[in-house]
């Protein structure tokens, strides 16, 4: 009976009080927004008008995107101004852009009273589990604290070898495939292998090929995830049975027996000292974890309740395997479709690499200073951040903005990253065109909260000096092996399905240069 009643009051509170409460803190600051419908809220509006923004193909190559991809927050913030509430199911999100108050939000002064909220853990559980990207509080700060020297500076320049042998096979396979079968290639497909590959041999010292079925599996949970939890809103929907669940705990089973074999044949390596180098963080992220769980059950300081066990480790390697691969390849391929359509910034680059690493692949010396390349990746970041929203649930209540802004405890804060990359307030009229020289140096840099591909402040991608690291190895090599134009058959479709992809992907035509000297 007492357990009835706890889940009654769990209930009613989830769903009613805690919801009531914050309509009312939010009503009482004038912040409104659609009138949201019992259990669903808006979600069936933000569906429908998606579905509608996105259901043709874009009739010209425009790079004006917002209104396709967020047609929700066009409409909402045009009707009740910037600062708007709707609710996904019973789940506030207040959207934010102002520059000043994101910074705030994203700032170490909220890192340990945000984070991610039950709806966002819960969608992410099957193909993350309780890694970084969903980990809230003590546990995330500790699970940072462990991984994040496997990103620094120093230790990336021992990666720049592996990314250029990687970037040579992919190179080597788009030469066969022009060969064999002309010079019209999806390229994005190519980039995904590209950036599984790298992460891959980095991080878990094994290769795309092997960790080929990872991949597969990851990215099938992800989408038997998204569809089972559509209807996650509907109070314990989470214990219905449901056609999808079987299939998730099937392919779930095997990514962990799969991850689980490669942990255990790492940790055999490493006991037999064949490690190829005497710090457990030679080996890259997959040493670091393993050092820091024999911590934890030899009782060390990596011990205790935040420590690492062997789940975690599991969950970890699917984090990184997920949130290592999608967004780097994303990024390579809008890249690439926006240098096949600006020739001349392709020149430009191109001239640059052959200056600046001479015909030769690039090397942790070279790679600051093609500067050319940076602004053409930052370009790209703007007009197409792979991640296009940064929610951030407040876990008790918080001030934005000297009290201008107060967020009552259980609502989440929705950053609109598209639509911030793409104001003209912030950044001129031309805000839509791809002018990477708004980026040159000397150039007066972006405002803060402006430009936020990676997120900003102590919760930022741990991964972000790797990834420009790798799209620099690999647009570099690209851009000295062939010469690109888009493709007639290339279909502007951008949408959002977890990150900002090209609908029917990349098709472009590959003019093969000779090749650089070894
Ligand atoms: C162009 C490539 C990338 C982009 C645009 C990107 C973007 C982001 C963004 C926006 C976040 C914050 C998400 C949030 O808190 O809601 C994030 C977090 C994260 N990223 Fe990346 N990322 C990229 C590449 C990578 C790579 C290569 C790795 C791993 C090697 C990585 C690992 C992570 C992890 C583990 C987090 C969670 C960090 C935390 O919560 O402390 N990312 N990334």
């Amino acid at each position: 009976l007492l357990l009835v009643a706890k889940a009654v009051w769990v209930t009613v509170s989830c769903y009613y009080l805690t919801p009531a409460r914050i309509r009312r803190v939010l009503a009482s600051q004038g912040v409104r927004g659609p009138p949201p419908r019992p259990l669903v809220g808006n979600l069936r509006d933000v569906s429908a008008l998606v579905a509608e923004s996105t259901a043709a193909d874009m009739a010209s190559l425009s790079h004006d995107i917002v209104a396709r991809l967020l047609p929700h927050y066009v409409l909402w913030s045009n009707t009740y101004g910037r600062r708007f509430v709707y609710w996904y199911g019973s789940e506030p999100r207040v959207c934010v852009t102002e520059a000043g108050m994101v910074r705030e939000l994203l700032s170490s002064r909220h890192a340990h009273v945000t984070g991610k909220s039950w709806l966002q853990r819960q969608g992410a559980k099957h193909f993350i589990g309780r890694g970084l990207l969903m980990a809230n509080g003590a546990t995330w700060s500790h699970q940072r604290h462990v991984v994040a020297p496997a990103f620094m500076a120093d230790r990336l320049k021992g990666r720049v070898g592996h990314m250029v042998e990687c970037t040579r096979q992919t190179v080597r396979a788009l030469r066969d495939a022009v060969a064999r079968s002309g010079n019209e290639v999806e390229i994005g497909a190519h980039m995904a292998r590209l950036a599984g590959d790298v992460i891959a041999r980095t991080e878990f010292d094994t290769s795309y090929e092997t960790g080929k079925r990872i991949f597969l599996l990851i990215e099938e949970l992800q989408r038997l995830t998204a569809r089972s939890s559509r209807y996650l809103w509907v109070p314990g929907s989470q214990y219905f049975p449901s056609k999808y669940r079987r299939e998730i705990k099937r392919l779930n089973g095997e990514l962990e027996r799969l991850l689980k074999e490669s942990i255990d044949r790492s940790r055999e390596i490493a006991d037999e000292g064949r490690t190829p180098s005497a710090s457990p963080c030679g080996r890259g992220l997959l040493g670091m974890l393993l050092a820091e769980m024999e911590k934890k059950e030899a009782g060390g300081n990596g011990g205790g309740e935040v420590g690492y066990d062997a789940q975690m480790m599991i969950d970890e390697c699917k984090t990184f395997f997920f949130a290592g691969h999608e967004t780097s390849a994303l990024l390579l391929t809008w890249a690439i479709m926006l240098l096949a359509t600006h020739p001349a910034w392709q020149d430009k680059a191109r001239a640059e690499v052959a200056a600046v690493c001479g015909g030769g692949a690039p090397s942790p010396d070279s790679l600051p200073k093609l500067a050319v390349l940076q602004m053409v990746i930052n370009e790209t970041l703007r007009l197409y951040p792979p991640a296009t929203l940064l929610p951030r649930m407040a876990f008790e209540d918080i001030e934005l903005g000297g009290g201008a802004l107060r967020v009552p405890s259980g609502a989440s804060v929705w950053i609109p990253v598209l639509a911030i990359h793409h104001d003209e307030g912030a950044w001129g009229r031309d805000a839509h065109e791809f002018r990477p020289d708004r980026f040159a140096p000397g150039r007066p840099r972006p405002p803060a909260g402006a430009f936020l591909p990676f997120a900003a402040g102590p919760r930022n991608c741990v991964g972000q000096a790797y990834a420009m690291v790798e799209a620099k190895v690999a647009l570099a090599m690209l851009l000295s092996s062939f010469r690109f134009a888009i493709s007639d058959e290339y279909r502007h479709a951008p949408v959002n399905v977890l990150t900002l992809r090209p609908r029917h992907g990349v098709p472009v035509r590959l003019l093969p240069l000779p090749p650089p000297r070894p």
